[in-house]
């Protein structure tokens, strides 16, 4: 039977003095180890015990061993600690078995919060109730205060990270933007014109629906830039896309494909459409008060129609006759627009003569 297992409270801490005077190590291990080694008296109220504690644990309380021996544990640890302690005693005792945790506090009186790792074991009498508990405190105060910096250096960083995400991701929305538009007239670019103008002509293929474009050319422009300047011919293009984007629905595709030409992708567009909006374009740039430092400009275009018939296989041969029909245009006089032929049968064009 352990002696401290048969042990009154009283008895028990009589007995660790036992122990530390009959073995020389157990004196030694008691009074130098480093982490808090106490003795707990649980008695039949449910009340807790201060049986003894060696010299860390004791230098800890701050107080003189007779202050503290045979001292209940609620009148030693400080609120709002005092609970929290009670409860891991009680939970000890009920369960019989030995526990370990991690734990805050500070004494009776106050003074700096420590964090411990502690381990209790019970110790059980004759009837099986747990008599005793014997409990070891390391103090990671030191590894918790790091642990602690740790944690707002992640925290920092991750917010740091966060931050850098949020501003490259908004770099390469503008980035995405920059490459889709064209920065002076606002309508697609010639890349992005092409890769959406690509998806729209695979689209009318497979759902075998109409699709129509135009080819524009803003007339004479080399001359506007000569007599008026660049920044005037650049007034004049803005002004263009301008016209555009006012005419053309949301689901039309507007791209600026060389200096002063442009293209308009009309999916489910028929050749009567083309037509109609390519008139409507060349009205309403022929017609619009363009005044630069005080004279007016007078501005036309011309536009190639084409709708898509069964041997235009690519966006590229499709809009190749569009520009065909622009030159003719152009050939004619300028400012109008003018529907392309239909292709040629893809048997007929191969055969000779
Ligand atoms: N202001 C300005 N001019 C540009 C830009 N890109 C190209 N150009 C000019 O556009 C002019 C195109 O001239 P041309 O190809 O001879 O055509 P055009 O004078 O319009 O003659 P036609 O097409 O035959 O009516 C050239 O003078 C280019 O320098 C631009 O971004 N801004």
């Amino acid at each position: 039977m352990s002696p401290i297992a048969s042990s009154t409270p009283a008895a028990s801490a009589g007995w660790i003095r036992v122990l530390r005077r009959r073995f020389p190590a157990f004196e030694s291990l008691w009074l130098e180890f480093p982490d808090n080694v106490f003795l707990i008296a649980c008695d039949r109220d449910g009340e807790f015990l201060l049986a003894d504690c060696n010299p860390a644990q004791q230098a800890f309380i701050g107080l003189p061993a007779a202050a503290t021996q045979g001292k209940r544990v609620r009148d030693l640890v400080a609120e709002p600690y005092r609970e929290t302690v009670l409860e891991r005693y009680r939970q000890c005792v009920a369960t019989g078995k030995p526990l370990i945790y991690e734990e805050s506090g500070t004494v009776e009186g106050g003074g700096a919060v420590h964090y411990w790792m502690t381990l209790l074991v019970p110790a059980l009498g004759a009837d099986g109730r747990v008599e005793f508990i014997l409990g070891v405190s390391r103090d990671v105060t030191a590894l918790h205060q790091a642990e602690e910096v740790l944690r707002r250096a992640n925290e920092e960083l991750e917010q740091r990270v966060a931050m850098r995400t949020a501003e490259l991701e908004a770099a390469n929305a503008r980035l995405r933007q920059i490459a889709m538009y064209d920065a002076l007239t606002g309508v697609f670019s010639r890349a992005h014109f092409f890769e959406q103008g690509r998806d729209a002509f695979r689209l009318s293929g497979e759902r075998d629906e109409p699709l129509a474009v135009l080819m524009l050319d803003i007339d004479h422009f080399k001359r506007i830039n000569d007599r008026w300047g660049h920044a005037a011919g650049d007034d004049v293009l803005r002004m263009v896309g301008a016209k555009l984007a006012a005419l053309f629905g949301a689901g039309d595709l507007i791209g600026r494909c060389g200096g002063e030409e442009f293209a308009v992708i009309l999916p489910g567009g028929s050749a009567g459409q083309a037509c109609e909006l390519a008139n409507q374009v060349c009205e309403a740039i022929r017609s619009h008060a363009f005044i630069w430092q005080g004279v007016r400009i007078p501005c036309s275009v011309s536009i190639g129609a084409a709708e898509r018939q069964p041997g235009d296989d690519t966006l590229e041969a499709l809009l190749h006759r569009a520009d065909l029909a622009l030159l003719q245009v152009k050939a004619g006089g300028r400012d109008g627009y003018r529907l392309a032929t239909e292709p040629a049968p893809a048997a007929a064009a191969g055969l000779p003569g």
